[in-house]
């Protein structure tokens, strides 16, 4: 479902991330691991369509992303790929449902109220439907992040330090629900953490090493 080749990323003179092959099939989860500054956001972001890498190939459900120019990029990327930022950038003005009905605006898909609705109660906050961003919890903000990410059935989910600030609890309960919806989509899911408990439950793990 995802498929990284030979991929090399400079920002100024310096190689900030490389990574020779990172296949992931369907519903596969996997951690991106490092030391800080090995590339992991960079990667990340490279493989979510969200940074072009200087060298390389990437390719999401057998779509080159190299092939797809800059519109056509950000049209396949709202469709095709769920992004948990650590920062969420839920929008604060609109309400947690109308965050999923722009993603899906936004995707050019018709916009399903009620999809989005079953997909907040999914994720156990369809009570926080209709209010605003900042009433919520971090623990119900993180859900909302991954519902949005998760609402257009993505092909491929990452998600970049999505547990940092969480306790044991929400930090559990959103490393299950991202794993659940990765397997309900069919979606890759490439997570990029520090977390000894992300550590404990996804087996596959890439590690970068620190960048020369
Ligand atoms: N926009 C940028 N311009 C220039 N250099 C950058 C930029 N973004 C990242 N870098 C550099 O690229 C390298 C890799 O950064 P990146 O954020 O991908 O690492 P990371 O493994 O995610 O780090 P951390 O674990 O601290 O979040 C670092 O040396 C960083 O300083």
């Amino acid at each position: 479902m995802l498929s990284l080749q030979a991929i090399r990323h400079r920002y100024d003179d310096r190689t900030a991330a490389r990574v020779e092959v990172l296949d992931l099939a369907a519903g596969e989860p996997a951690l991106l691991l490092g030391p800080s500054g090995s590339g992991k956001t960079t990667l990340l972001h490279i493989a979510a369509g969200l940074l072009r890498p200087s060298e390389g190939l990437v390719r999401i459900g057998g779509q080159s992303l190299t092939a797809l120019d800059d519109i056509a990029l950000d049209r396949f990327r709202g469709r095709h790929v769920g992004i948990v930022f650590q920062r969420l950038h839920l929008i604060g003005s609109l309400t947690v449902l109308q965050n999923l009905l722009a993603a899906q605006y936004g995707a050019g898909l018709p916009v399903d109220i009620g999809h989005g609705r079953a997909t907040l109660a999914a994720l156990g906050i369809e009570a926080q439907a209709d209010v605003l961003p900042a009433r919520l919890s971090q623990g119900q903000a993180q859900r909302a992040a991954v519902a949005r990410a998760t609402v257009n059935r993505p092909q491929l989910i990452v998600a970049d330090e999505p547990t940092a600030s969480l306790d044991d609890r929400n930090a559990d309960a959103v490393l299950n629900l991202l794993q659940a919806h990765a397997r309900a989509c069919e979606a890759a899911l490439l997570i990029a953490t520090h977390d000894a408990r992300a550590k404990a439950c996804i087996k596959r793990q890439i590690t970068l090493e620190a960048s020369a």
